[in-house]
């Protein structure tokens, strides 16, 4: 596995190109199953999680062609069953299950992977499926589903907020008969993407981005073109590296909307932030930030896949901050590696308590998760010497061409 050497001690400054959303671009390439017709997506970022789902299509019978837009082709599906090693390498992989079932009926799958930050039980998506008429069994971490007929639509009242059941049962019900109600749903800019992802196909799909969407069933989906969302959190990543490192940076192609809870914070630390239709400007030189308390929460709240990198600036910052974690219950294990580097973080039942420190300090570290590898690698950009970031296989998951993007900007890391 790739492992990255950083010589630290570096103002990261200059201008950043954000790649299309991962978290929106997924369940669109599955959702891609659910019509015969060809479709094609642009503004899908160039990724390790990508490609295991552009595989997992492949597998299945979809053709795929690649000539700056992705154009998928899934008329000729013909396998309803995915292989163990793609379907549990990444956590996307469960949105394959809806796609198939409301299309041909039936599905096989093992149970997916992805970061391993919590159980991360999938009960929300199976019982979201079950009320809408399929019959599932769950054996030897495999799923066998099928349905006789049409899927039926229903009201579901989500016993809890949950980002990848919506997505779940939206997906289910565009096919299905009549209106589905999701109450309690995910609002997430993702799921807003993907309803106008399916709408463009055909689908009558409303309410995305409140928390309560409404979905009238069609018989069929067309084929159609889309572009995926801006990743807002690359963005927000990105917005951190400059301001732990006292620099400036411009993050282009983005979508500064669907970073409030994040600016917010930064503007609290002491950022001077600015922001136009696609662009944020971030401006921290000469300043160490403020340490801020944070509590994570479902969209429009502070959102957990950038928890730690705000833990990384409450390491350097002045004072001492709080990061309190809701939403996945072991998304801590990254900070025993900045503890390594010198940081001064406590943990005590679901929060973090930083007190801050002027520097940290080299050290051999080891990703855990996909944006602790990032927050780790920003770690070795400001920190005092040359850091070695072991396992980066999660990095490469989830962003694309990180070491070079911060090298841009006046890092210094190169990967051995
Ligand atoms: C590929 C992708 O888009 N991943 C994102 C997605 O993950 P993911 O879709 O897995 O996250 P969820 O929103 O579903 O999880 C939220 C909470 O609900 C729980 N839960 C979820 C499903 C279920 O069936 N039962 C259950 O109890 C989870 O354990 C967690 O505690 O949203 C998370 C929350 O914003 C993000 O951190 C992930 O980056
Ligand atoms: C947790 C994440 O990804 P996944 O859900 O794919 O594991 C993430 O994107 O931060």
């Amino acid at each position: 596995m790739k492992k990255l050497c950083i010589e630290g001690g570096k103002n990261l400054n200059g201008n950043v190109t954000i790649s299309g959303s991962k978290n929106a671009a997924l369940p669109i390439l599955f959702m891609t199953i659910l019509t015969e017709e060809k479709i094609n997506i642009s503004n899908v970022p160039n990724l390790k999680d990508i490609d295991i789902a552009l595989q997992l299509l492949i597998y299945l019978g979809a053709k795929i062609t690649y000539n700056k837009t992705l154009s998928i082709d899934t008329s000729f599906i013909n396998v309803f069953s995915a292989p163990y090693h793609l379907i549990t390498k990444i956590r996307a992989s469960i949105w394959i299950l809806a796609p198939l079932l409301a299309r041909f009926r039936q599905a096989k799958i093992f149970l997916p992977g992805g970061c391993q930050i919590g159980s991360r039980p999938i009960d929300l998506h199976l019982n979201g499926l079950i009320k809408l008429g399929a019959t599932i069994n769950l054996k030897d971490n495999c799923i066998n589903a099928f349905v006789k007929g049409r899927m039926k639509g229903k009201y579901i009242l989500m016993e809890k907020i949950s980002v990848g059941a919506t997505i779940t049962i939206m997906s289910a019900a565009t096919l299905a008969e009549g209106l589905t109600i999701i109450d309690n749903a995910a609002r997430e800019p993702e799921i807003i993407d993907i309803a106008k992802f399916l709408n463009t196909l055909g689908a009558n799909i409303i309410g995305a981005g409140s928390n309560k969407i409404l979905i009238k069933g069609v018989l069929k989906l067309t084929g159609g073109n889309h572009k995926v969302i801006p990743d807002r959190i690359e963005t927000g990543t990105f917005l951190v590296a400059a301001a732990a490192s006292k620099g400036f940076i411009t993050c282009n192609k983005t979508e500064p909307k669907h970073l409030n809870s994040v600016l917010i914070k930064l503007t609290e630390a002491g950022a001077n932030i600015k922001t136009g239709k696609d662009w944020i400007k971030l401006d921290m030189r000469n300043k160490r930030p403020r340490a801020l308390n944070i509590c994570t929460s479902p969209y429009p709240g502070f959102p957990t896949d950038m928890q730690a990198q705000f833990a990384l600036l409450n390491t350097i910052a002045t004072g001492i901050g709080i990061i309190t974690e809701t939403i996945f219950e072991n998304r801590f294990i990254y900070t025993s590696e900045l503890i390594n580097m010198g940081a001064k973080i406590k943990i005590k039942n679901n929060s973090i308590i930083c007190n801050g420190i002027p520097t940290l300090f080299s050290s051999n570290v080891f990703c855990p998760d996909l944006r602790a590898s990032a927050t780790l690698v920003l770690a070795g950009c400001i920190a005092i010497g040359i850091t070695v970031v072991n396992q980066t296989y999660h990095l490469f998951r989830g962003y694309e061409s990180f070491p070079n993007k911060l090298n841009q900007l006046g890092a210094n890391i190169k990967i051995i």
